[in-house]
């Protein structure tokens, strides 16, 4: 394929951000010439301002040389702004195939540099995709590979905890080492991934994050800047994974410990402690659970700090080690059921050890954990 746009494509390739790229198409060219009638479940909501795809391929830092994975490129008007700033490689991953065209004629200008796979984020292995010298041990500094995405809302926030746990597992693209993440988000979800303990948008994900990973709100792009223009404003979020997460236990431990301290946000944390354990001895264990996290009951669930989540999690996993089946408790679910807990064969919870006038379990062995 040969024409201006491939060419001045190829000489931006070559040589980095000296050169001028070629118009993008006008959002109505896009959509007319291209039959793009944005697909709601894709959640297409292109972003065709140079100056702000420049200023995310900016926001994830240096870049060159190093291997980049965009997610969703679309018409690639952000991959455009990554290859300015000159990768070794970059690879996005999109879902539609109508991009096809568009990145073919990136792909093909870009000498080898830019790779299109085409597929679902949420299940492309990362495992073998960036280049083996980058490799960094996880105590190192961060690698050259970086994610970076202007990413589908109705995918970002599973994706999100999909990424977390493959942090604390330290697979997939983390195999690599601390990669770091740029990512868009529905502004008011930024916000959240960002929010303190007491902060107004302060919520399980929140905690999430900012357990396994440095988190910053970079800044806010205007709704009315995409095409077409979604409802909401989005922000722009970097995330780069911590040495040391906050709190150590396994992934879902922490998960269910965090999403059920949240249940009711605003109320007192005792009030959410207890959906955690089953209904004939859940106000008895939420005691013993707060008590032993040295946790105030009165404190609500949004004012709950990351030291104070640890603690927590440490006195529940305590908690499992004598009654193994909390472990599989799910508030709401079928095990809400009080037979559940007395028929089921491998009887390891005794609700008679578990009722009023139980004696306290033991501070100090908590604290040893
Ligand atoms: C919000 S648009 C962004 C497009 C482009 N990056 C931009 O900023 O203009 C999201 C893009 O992600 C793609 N997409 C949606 N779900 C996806 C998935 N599960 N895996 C990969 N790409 C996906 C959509 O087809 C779309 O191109």
């Amino acid at each position: 394929m040969s024409s201006p746009a491939l060419q001045s494509v190829k000489k931006l390739v070559q040589n980095g951000s000296r050169l001028r790229l070629p118009p993008l198409p006008s959002p109505r060219d896009l959509i007319n010439l291209y039959k793009l009638r944005a697909k709601k479940q894709l959640s297409q909501n292109f972003l065709l301002d140079k100056r702000l795809t420049d200023k995310i391929a900016k926001a994830a830092g240096a870049i060159k040389d190093g291997d980049v994975c965009e997610v969703g490129p679309g018409p690639g008007s952000i991959t455009r702004s990554i290859l300015k700033r000159v990768p070794g490689r970059l690879i996005v991953i999109e879902k539609d195939p109508r991009f096809l065209p568009f990145l073919e004629m990136l792909q093909e200008a870009s000498q080898e540099r830019l790779k299109v796979v085409l597929g679902d984020i949420l299940s492309v292995d990362m495992q073998k995709l960036f280049r083996e010298d980058l490799r960094m041990q996880w105590d190192d500094r961060c690698p050259n590979i970086h994610l970076i995405g202007n990413l589908p809302f109705s995918v970002s926030t599973p994706l999100l905890i999909q990424w977390l746990r493959d942090i604390s597992l330290r697979q997939n693209a983390w195999s690599y080492g601390r990669v770091r993440m740029t990512l868009t988000f529905q502004k008011e979800v930024a916000e959240r991934i960002v929010a303190e303990a007491n902060g107004r948008q302060r919520c399980r994900l929140s905690v999430m994050c900012q357990n396994w990973c440095d988190v910053k709100h970079v800044f806010t792009i205007s709704g009315s800047s995409f095409v077409p223009p979604p409802d909401v404003d989005v922000g722009v979020v970097t995330l780069r994974p911590k040495i040391e997460p906050i709190i150590k236990e396994d992934f879902h431990l922490v998960e269910k410990v965090v999403r059920q301290m949240s249940t009711f946000r605003q109320k007192k944390c005792i009030r959410s402690a207890q959906t955690l354990f089953p209904p004939h001895v859940r106000e008895e264990m939420a005691v013993k659970l707060l008590h032993l996290a040295e946790v105030n009951p009165d404190t609500r669930s949004f004012q709950l700090t990351l030291e104070e989540f640890k603690r927590l999690v440490s006195a529940f996993s305590y908690m499992c080690q004598d009654y193994p089946k909390l472990l599989k408790y799910q508030y709401g679910g079928n095990s809400n059921d009080k037979e559940f807990w007395e028929n089921n064969e491998s009887r390891d919870l005794d609700i008679g050890e578990l009722l009023p006038g139980e004696k306290d379990m033991d501070v100090e062995e908590v604290r040893k954990l």
